[in-house]
């Protein structure tokens, strides 16, 4: 293990791997391969390059939420508001979707929508909307029907949209957005790569294949969110710290999400957890469809959850990070979402015919805690009297 961090640490300017090394084998899990810990490398250097991407382009136009307020023609206007109105209602009918979970937060979007300024919300309602289509794609009614092609053709789309043709309505919207905000092309392309995998792999490998996985799907919203929340003028901290902070927010809300969602997965033939990992516990796929809750699979779940957390403390670092307008969001997102977690432990690690939920007045009362969290800052009070 100490070789691979070695190894990991040789590597230049590379903040986000030593940081993430941390992460994944800290707590000596996940360290049994040193075929691991390479992939590992290979993963998260290639995010961290996204990181180095988009921060650049930050850099050039701006830290703060830029918000360019060209003004089109008046005709332009009417067609915008229409298209943006489009994106709120649907996502009104994804009511109990996490997309951007700062304005859905699955228990009420308009309350986590509220708690951001209108211009942001937009921004956020035209990204949900492509978010989600694109996980349509694969996860929708037509799923059966979709092929790579299809996917393919979708990334055209979205070329031409950030070129300033947009094919509907929907893409009106984001054609807008993106020539408003410093957001690069790049997570969404990464988006629809996540959905090839999943029309594609059923399997992963090891943790650096989940954790590019994660990326694609998860990892890629933090990209394309940062760019419109902003980081604030006060901020000391440097730009890729914050992209890493989201994209750890990312991986963290997908790990949650597998953890939660293991029993319905595995009805569709899907296992998203690590498979070296499950075979260090005793476990194979055949447990997993079988579905029974032993010690092996308690044991095993802590292990995964401690990850996860790890991955939302890393998170927790940045948010403090963002414009101040939208922080109250963020923490709300983050505390409804880990709390997840605690709801798979109360049912006793049974994430095969359980749904590990939030109740809703404990959602509510996330929301105090999250202002807390953003406008008393990060301190240990804060911290103390809102957990
Ligand atoms: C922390 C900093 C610096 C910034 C925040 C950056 C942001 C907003 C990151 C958010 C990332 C995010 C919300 C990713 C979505 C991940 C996810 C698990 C999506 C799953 O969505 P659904 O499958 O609809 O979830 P539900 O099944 O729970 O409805």
């Amino acid at each position: 293990m100490n070789a691979h961090y070695s190894l990991l640490s040789l590597m230049p300017r590379n903040y986000c791997t030593q940081r993430r090394c941390k992460l994944s084998f800290s707590s000596g899990i996940f360290a049994n391969s040193s075929a691991v810990a390479n992939s590992l490398r290979s993963s998260e250097e290639r995010v961290y390059e996204v990181v180095l991407k988009q921060a650049a382009r930050v850099r050039k136009q701006g830290r703060e939420s830029a918000l360019d307020l060209k003004k089109p023609i008046e005709s332009d206007w009417n067609r915008l508001n229409e298209a943006y109105e489009r994106c709120r209602e649907f996502c009104a009918v994804y009511d109990n979707t996490f997309y951007l979970g700062i304005y859905t937060c699955s228990f009420s979007s308009s309350v986590c929508t509220l708690l951001m300024m209108p211009e942001l919300r937009r921004a956020f309602w035209a990204i949900s909307v492509w978010c989600r289509r694109t996980d349509d794609l694969v996860d929708g009614p037509n799923a059966t029907y979709i092929t790579p092609k299809d996917l393919e053709r979708w990334e055209k789309r979205l070329t031409d949209l950030f070129e300033g043709r947009p094919s509907d309505v929907y893409d009106v919207a984001l054609s807008d957005t993106v020539s408003r905000y410093p957001i690069d092309i790049q997570p969404f392309k990464d988006m629809i790569e996540g959905m090839t995998l999943d029309l594609t792999k059923s399997r992963y490998e090891n943790f650096d294949e989940l954790y590019l996985y994660c990326y694609y799907v998860a990892g890629t919203v933090g990209f394309m969110s940062v760019p419109v929340i902003g980081i604030a003028p006060e901020s000391k901290a440097s730009i890729e710290s914050v992209y890493n902070a989201a994209l750890a927010l990312g991986i963290a809300n997908q790990l949650t999400n597998i953890l939660r969602d293991v029993g319905e997965d595995a009805s569709r033939g899907r296992i998203y957890l690590p498979q070296d990992e499950l075979a260090g516990a005793g476990l194979s796929d055949d447990d997993i469809f079988h579905g029974k809750v032993t010690d092996k699979w308690r044991s095993f779940m802590k292990g995964q959850i401690k990850r996860a957390r790890m991955f939302y403390d890393e998170a927790e670092k940045g948010v403090s990070e963002l414009n101040l307008t939208s922080r109250w969001a963020v923490w709300a997102s983050l505390l409804l979402y880990r709390q997840i977690l605690d709801a798979i432990e109360a049912n006793d690690y049974n994430n095969f015919t359980k749904r590990a939920y939030v109740p809703k007045a404990k959602k509510l009362l996330s929301l105090p805690a999250a202002y807390g969290r953003a406008f008393m800052g990060n301190s240990m009070l804060a911290k103390l009297i809102m957990r």
